[in-house]
């Protein structure tokens, strides 16, 4: 079996000294390498920790995290980030910043992805950086972290400031290096919608711990979506959400055992699933039972 391109064991992160400080608490989980793998959860839940500490920028105040089989810092050359602050050096032009890529990464480089990159957004090589837009630098960013053919990229909510066409144009780009180069890609997300053609991993997130992680088929096959006379009583089933209206009950659970006959179910799609676990962060946290979540 290839080893894992991210693997936590009761990872935890915590900023200063107060108890209540903690970014993030007690996750365990498995990125198989070459997979999609979308982060998601709510403001705060700790999603740009977890990419920090997985980029090597952050060190775990307890627990461990593994990249690529080594320590984070270890496998850095190895890793793309794209951070939420785009950290470019605004005097420089945008060419001067793609020739600064290739002197960082020495035989590495792949000069022809990242100029295709920037290409596609019609950027003038010669403008400087500081004279951009923030989607225009999000676009170099992402040109500098292909262009170092990393084995896992991680991003972070990369597509935010980006127009529809522009998104539509770096997912592709993205996709396509995640066929053609077998990378594994983690990045975090606001977008639910734009996850499901892309994505076929999940971590969500919430309070800084792992509330769901797997790949998707199999989160989505665990789950059903179904509706039930009011009244109906869901034990022993696991229930994320449940809405009466009317003599009408709906409801996503995780099914402990054969459902009744005379419910109807669905499959939920993903955007639905993760609007349930979202509107109801009390839940109970299913990351302890997919298949691909660490033990
Ligand atoms: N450098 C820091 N110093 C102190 N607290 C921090 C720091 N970075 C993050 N935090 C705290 O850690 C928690 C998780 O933050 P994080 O940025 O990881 O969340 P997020 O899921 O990425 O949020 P968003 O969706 O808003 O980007 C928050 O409560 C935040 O205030």
């Amino acid at each position: 079996m290839t080893e894992p391109a991210i693997e936590a064991a009761a990872l935890a992160k915590r900023f200063g000294r107060r108890r209540d400080a903690w970014a993030l608490r007690d996750c365990s989980f498995r990125v198989p390498a070459g997979r999609v793998c979308a982060v998601v959860g709510p403001n705060g839940a700790g999603k740009s920790t977890l990419l920090a500490l997985a980029a090597g920028l952050l060190v775990p105040t307890e627990g461990t995290v593994t990249v690529l089989g080594t320590d984070p810092a270890a496998a850095r050359p190895r890793i793309g980030f794209v951070d939420q602050d785009k950290p470019l050096y605004p005097q420089l032009t945008v060419a001067e910043t793609l020739r600064m890529g290739a002197d960082l990464n020495p035989g590495r480089w792949d000069a022809g992805t990242a100029h295709d990159v920037v290409a596609a957004g019609s950027l003038d090589p010669g403008k400087r950086i500081r004279a951009l837009s923030g989607g225009q630098r999000t676009r170099v960013a992402l040109a500098l972290a292909l262009g170092k053919r990393p084995e896992l990229l991680l991003l972070d909510e990369p597509m935010a400031d980006l127009d529809p066409l522009a998104r539509h144009d770096l997912m592709g780009v993205l996709m396509g290096q995640a066929a053609a180069h077998g990378t594994t890609i983690v990045m975090s997300s606001h977008v639910v919608a734009e996850l499901e053609d892309s994505c076929d991993h999940l971590l969500l997130l919430g309070g800084g711990r792992v509330r769901l992680a797997g790949e998707i088929d199999e989160v989505l096959a665990a789950h059903t979506r179904l509706s039930a006379p009011a009244g109906t009583t869901l034990a022993p089933h696991r229930v994320v959400e449940t809405r009466t209206t009317g003599r009408q009950l709906s409801a996503l659970i995780r099914p402990a055992g054969p459902l009744p006959g005379d419910w109807r179910t669905c499959a939920p799609s993903l955007e639905e699933l993760l609007l349930s676990y979202l509107r109801n962060p009390e839940a109970p946290s299913s990351a302890d039972t997919t298949t691909e979540a660490a033990a």
